[in-house]
């Protein structure tokens, strides 16, 4: 067995999953159909309003009709199973450390408790430039190349993975300038920031758990990156806090779609107008759960703050420019062991705390 019960996976009773969670008035579904067609301009003003709409309401939506091919998707799936039911001793062969960030993991935390998951990460472009996580690793500048580690088995696994990360970056792109019309901005205003990215891809596997009651897949957090797109399967488990009146809402699997959510780098640049959504992974002791996001990460170097076109006298800027790379790896660094400190938020950026 992967992962053995113990009391770090215990939530602090007012984090653990309680009350149940209803679907019912959901998530918002939104049918991307009018970025295929080839004179779709009144859809697409209608498609915009939705998407406003979804962002500001949630900070999350699920997309049908997205462009990325059924198989490609399935591959992926077939991939991270393939992985995830290797051996043990085969899966950490790949393992993660904290001189390279990519790979097999089991022992990641969200704010100091263990999550009950094993994940396999790789980055979407190779080599992604990123700071170092150790004091002594890095070049002068205190940076390093992530290149992926890529497991021997199963036959296919990184031909999957290539593929399935280029078609979800191509919906990344479409959905960066679907938001950026959004805030009556020109669709490539953001573009630029993405190149150099430092996106990543995890699989995510929930075992099935003896104490559901106590632990979570993951623990409510917010991502801070740019955009996640996240494929799931049928079993269901993602928790949403719903901004309207802070109840956790479960999210209803929905087929062939991808969940897509705003990070904390949009609240940012927004000024506030969209929020970043806390969520968190609830776990059940019948089935396993699988899972595969794509976050959708700028350069290493890009300064983040409220975009000046947004801004004007009654809309101040609401935070501090801080520096994506080292937000991202101080990030990071908390998700491997207990700090004794807060993790980093963008709050302690804000001005006016
Ligand atoms: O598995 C999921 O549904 C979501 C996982 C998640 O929130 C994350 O990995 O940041
Ligand atoms: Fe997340």
């Amino acid at each position: 067995m992967t992962l053995v019960f113990e009391p770090a996976f215990v939530q602090a009773p007012e984090h653990r999953p309680e009350p149940v969670v209803s679907e019912a008035g959901g998530i918002p579904v939104i049918d991307l159909a009018p970025l295929h067609l080839l004179d779709a301009r009144l859809e697409l003003q209608a498609l915009v309003a939705q998407v406003e709409a979804a962002c500001r309401d949630w900070g999350f939506f699920q997309v049908i009709n997205h462009g990325v091919p059924q198989g490609v998707v399935e591959r992926a799936w077939a991939a991270s199973k393939g992985f995830f039911g290797l051996p043990l001793e085969e899966r950490r062969r790949v393992r993660r450390d904290e001189a390279n960030p990519v790979g097999y993991y089991e022992a990641e935390n969200t704010k100091n408790v263990r999550d009950w998951k094993e994940v396999f990460d790789l980055i979407v472009h190779e080599p992604t430039i990123i700071p170092s996580l150790t004091a002594d690793g890095g070049d002068a500048d205190g940076l390093i190349e992530l290149r992926n580690q890529w497991p021997q088995s199963p036959l296919g696994f990184r031909g999957a993975l290539t593929e399935y990360a280029q078609a979800t970056e191509a919906l990344a792109f479409k959905l960066l300038e679907l938001i950026a019309l959004t805030l009556n901005l020109p669709a490539k205003r953001l573009n630029d920031f993405f190149r150099d990215q430092t996106s990543f891809i995890r699989l995510n596997h929930y075992p099935p758990c003896p104490f559901p009651d106590l632990a979570l897949g993951v623990g409510r957090h917010k991502d801070s990156g740019a955009l996640t797109i996240l494929a799931q399967d049928d079993v269901g488990g993602l928790d949403v806090r719903r901004q309207s009146d802070g109840e956790w809402v479960r999210v209803k699997p929905v087929p062939n779609s991808f969940i897509v959510n705003v990070g904390d780098l949009f609240q940012v640049w927004s000024n506030d107008r969209y929020e970043s959504a806390e969520h968190r992974v609830s776990v059940n002791s019948a089935k396993e759960r699988f899972s595969i996001p794509f976050f959708f990460n700028p350069a290493h170097h890009v300064m983040v703050k409220p975009l000046e076109e947004l801004l004007d006298e009654n809309n101040v800027g609401k935070y501090e420019e801080f520096n994506w790379g080292d937000f991202f790896m101080t990030r990071k660094k908390s998700n491997f062991k207990k700090l004794d400190v807060e993790n980093i938020q963008i709050y302690h950026f804000k001005k006016n705390k």
